[in-house]
């Protein structure tokens, strides 16, 4: 007779955790008494008790010993929404989605969290307090939003409580945090070359944007609660810091944070999509002669100009879930952990 042995629940394995919020995730799991195998194509980091695995995740033979004896999977992993490199996207988000969900069913891994995002539901126009119900986006607004949906409805499809494999989708939005690559340092980058004079629009238009240990702590109340007989399983949750905030307040609080001006003048929203589409147009028009990459793509300008705030009050109810971090200590934090960025450095 053979016995199979049953994975420690505290196991588990961090896809992407050599990323922004992976690292997150992995310090945090590693503080609530978890073993975390890291697998990614790069290793950022090094921490005592983490063992990394490098490779591909659309290489099965790679994933599996990353998931041995693993009973908790996160996949936090996907190319960044800057590439717009759609054969990346789709290998990645789709076809290497896939194979994570074989590899879990394989290698008997009874929980996959998958970090989704907000945007799935996001055309470019204005989303105030959306639910979770809200179709996914019949027009996405770029490759990323399109595989991420994608990339979802497969995770949320694979929950099978007869295979043992029970899933959950956390749609984090607007992550910002120590460490950050993109956010912040694309905002100091455009004031550094004085573009961040402008506002787009009244200025009034309200975000979200979440502290990274805000997300963390939802992502594991997923894991936590994610049992055969929880309503979660097969869901999408959303976590935000539930405190939406002016686009623009934002955008300035981390600026002054750091020295900078705050965006004083006002164009119209329509002016600026309009160029933006001009310019990526001729962008795409211009690539095989020139490569330029504007500042101003009709996505950020979209992003920087709409309402797109979300409810998160079925994280509330099913998951427990509150934020941990305030935007107002999650702004201070971040700032501080930048020094190299402020103005002068
Ligand atoms: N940053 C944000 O504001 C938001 C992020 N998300 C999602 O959160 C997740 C994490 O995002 P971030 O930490 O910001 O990104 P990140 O770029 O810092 O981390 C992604 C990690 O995935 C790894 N990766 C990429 N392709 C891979 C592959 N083929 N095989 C193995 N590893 C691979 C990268 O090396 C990187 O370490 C992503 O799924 C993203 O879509 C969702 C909503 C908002
Ligand atoms: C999902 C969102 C809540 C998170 C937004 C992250 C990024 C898309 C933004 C970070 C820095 C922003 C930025 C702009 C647009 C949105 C960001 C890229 C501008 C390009 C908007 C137009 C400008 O005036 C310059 C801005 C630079 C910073």
């Amino acid at each position: 007779m053979t016995t199979r042995v049953r994975p420690s629940t505290k196991r588990c394995a961090v896809i992407g955790g050599s990323g922004f919020l992976g690292r997150h995730l992995v310090e945090k799991l590693l503080d609530r008494g978890y073993s975390v195998s890291v697998f990614d194509i790069r290793q950022s980091y090094e921490l005592p008790g983490v063992a990394f695995h490098l490779g591909d995740l659309c290489d099965k033979q790679a994933l599996l010993p990353a998931m041995k004896d693993v009973s908790l999977v996160f996949h936090c992993a996907s190319p960044a929404p800057a590439s717009d490199d759609r054969g990346l996207f789709e290998r990645v988000n789709i076809q290497g989605t896939r194979i994570v969900i074989q590899a879990c069913i394989e290698a008997g891994v009874q929980k996959l969290v998958l970090t989704s995002s907000a945007s799935v539901v996001f055309e470019g126009t204005d989303i105030k307090n959306g639910r979770e119900d809200l179709p996914y986006a019949k027009k996405p607004i770029d490759y990323y939003t399109e595989t991420k949906i994608q990339q979802e409805k497969l995770v949320l499809e694979a929950c099978d409580k007869e295979k043992g494999l029970l899933t959950v989708a956390i749609r984090p939005h607007g992550i910002f945090g120590p460490r950050d690559p993109q956010l912040v340092p694309i905002l100091v980058d455009a004031a550094r070359r004085g573009k961040m004079k402008f506002i787009i629009g009244d200025g009034t238009n309200l975000v979200d944007f979440t502290f990274v240990e805000n997300v963390v702590h939802g992502h594991i109340l997923a894991a936590e609660r994610l049992r055969p007989d929880s309503p979660i399983c097969g869901k999408p949750y959303h976590i935000t810091n539930d405190e939406p905030v002016k686009f623009w307040d934002f955008m300035s609080d981390v600026l002054v944070g750091l020295g900078y001006a705050a965006p004083r003048y006002h164009l119209p929203y329509a002016l600026v999509y309009g160029l933006a589409l001009l310019l990526w147009l001729l962008a795409l028009i211009l690539r095989p002669l020139v490569s330029f990459k504007p500042t101003f793509t009709p996505m950020r300008v979209a992003l920087a100009g709409t309402h797109h705030y979300y409810n998160c009050e079925r994280a509330k109810q099913d998951l427990g879930y509150k934020p941990v971090v305030s935007l107002k200590d999650g702004i201070a934090r971040t700032v501080q952990s930048y020094p190299h960025l402020r103005q002068g450095a």
